[in-house]
């Protein structure tokens, strides 16, 4: 899984890969890869013989820390209520802010905390994190704290966005470019305590237009500030093709990206991270255009989108199952999507999503005889053995012939 760069386009079909390989690892890092074990000391000797064995998944677009729940929400679904006129009328994502307002710093923390276990235990190593369910000095900052904290303690490597700009508050109902104004008047605080390395906004109807955004967006980079957006999730606004112009790290969503706008995300170099789950759990038929944009040649990357509104599953193997049947990616290309290109998408193509020497040996064995099983055996956990670091963190129950789940391995 080596790769000099994010792969794009139809280098995502390339997946180097090892039979019979040895892993050797050391002080919580890589220190050898290779067909052999000959010469080779070790302590401890995991057998993973039959087994698929890869780098830790990377997550690059999560709302991790929030407080409360939206279950509230599905019999609205179900009456076919849209996820926009809830916010309209107060509730989605202005649900959750009221819910993190009231919440402890500390309670916010075990909360995160629990469901960044579940998500190392689905084989998820690094993960980005955004605020945006403060909406206010206040709760934006206690949200970016918690990320910090659990950054510098939980085993979960975690990258923190600022996403102030999620919704407008009830008080700034009237007067979204002051709401806009007071966000921004955050930044320089977020720099000096090192609260966000990325500024993200929501591109929508009702919420921000795609002027405020580039106006918002090109002073966080002024500052410093890598850049996200939410763009074309719902309303194919062009969100993309800001993203392109200001040189965004990452465009996500993107169901309803414009033929121009996928055309500048090639030229650009910006990430496309999709997100099937949210799709699919918005009851939307329509999912991203994957298969033109890794034609045109876009870097593509998968994320769960997990937040407790529009995608509340930890479940990123899941994920791979979508993206397979309704973006109708490639195994080879979903891999990539998750690892290589997942960490380029947050700043950490150095450091994560790759299993190769001198990196941190961050690696997940799985009870899958190969690489396509998993997107094809779906809805379950197929984690047998999750290293961060170089430690085990989560281990589960062993099947020892792998080989027999398939007919073919
Ligand atoms: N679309 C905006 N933000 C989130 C959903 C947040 C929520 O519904 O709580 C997303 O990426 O889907
Ligand atoms: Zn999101």
């Amino acid at each position: 899984m080596e790769s000099d760069g994010p792969r794009a386009g139809k280098d995502m079909q390339q997946l180097p890969m090892l039979e019979e390989a040895v892993v050797g690892i050391k002080d919580g890092k890589v220190t050898y890869i290779g067909e052999t074990t000959e010469g080779i000391q070790a302590d401890d000797i995991i057998d993973c013989q039959g087994k698929l064995v890869t780098p830790g998944l990377v997550d690059p677009h999560t709302h991790v820390v929030f407080g409360g729940s939206r279950e509230h929400e599905m019999a609205l679904k179900q009456q076919g209520v849209p996820y926009l006129e809830i916010l309209k009328q107060g509730g989605g994502i202005l649900s959750t802010v009221e819910q993190t307002r009231v919440a402890s710093e500390d309670h916010l923390f075990e909360k995160a905390s629990f469901h960044l276990d579940r998500m190392l235990s689905y084989g998820v190593t690094t993960v980005e994190a955004k605020s945006g369910y403060g909406l206010d000095v206040e709760t934006e900052v206690k949200q970016l704290k918690v990320a910090k904290r659990l950054q510098e303690s939980h085993a979960m490597d975690l990258v923190s966005t600022f996403l102030g700009a999620h919704a407008i508050p009830h008080e700034f109902k009237e007067d979204p470019q002051a709401f806009l104004d007071e966000m921004l008047g955050m930044l320089d605080l977020i720099k000096l305590e090192e609260l966000a390395e990325f500024v993200d906004i929501f591109t929508e109807t009702g919420v921000f237009t795609v002027e405020q955004s580039r106006d918002f967006l090109s002073k966080a980079k002024e500052k410093g500030f890598g850049l996200k957006i939410h763009a074309d999730e719902i309303d194919p606004l062009g969100g993309t093709e800001l993203a392109a112009d200001l040189g965004a790290i990452s465009a996500d969503h993107l169901v309803g990206a414009s033929d121009e706008g996928i055309k500048k995300l090639a030229q650009s170099g910006t990430i496309a991270v999709l997100l099937p789950g949210t799709t699919f759990y918005l009851g939307k038929e329509t999912f991203a255009r994957a298969r033109k944009m890794i034609d045109e040649g876009v870097t593509v990357a998968l994320a769960t989108d997990f937040n407790p509104g529009s995608c509340p599953t930890e479940n990123i193997q899941l994920i791979m199952t979508f993206a397979a049947l309704r973006l109708k990616m490639t195994p080879e290309e979903i891999w990539n999507a998750m690892t290589v290109n997942a960490s380029y998408a947050i700043g950490r193509g150095e450091q994560a999503g790759q299993l190769a020497v001198g990196r941190k040996a961050d690696v997940v064995i799985w009870d899958a005889p190969n690489y396509f099983y998993l997107p094809y055996h779906y809805g379950v956990n197929h984690v047998n053995t999750v290293i961060k670091n170089g430690l085990i963190v989560s281990k589960r129950r062993d099947i020892v012939d792998t080989v027999s789940l398939s007919s073919k391995s």
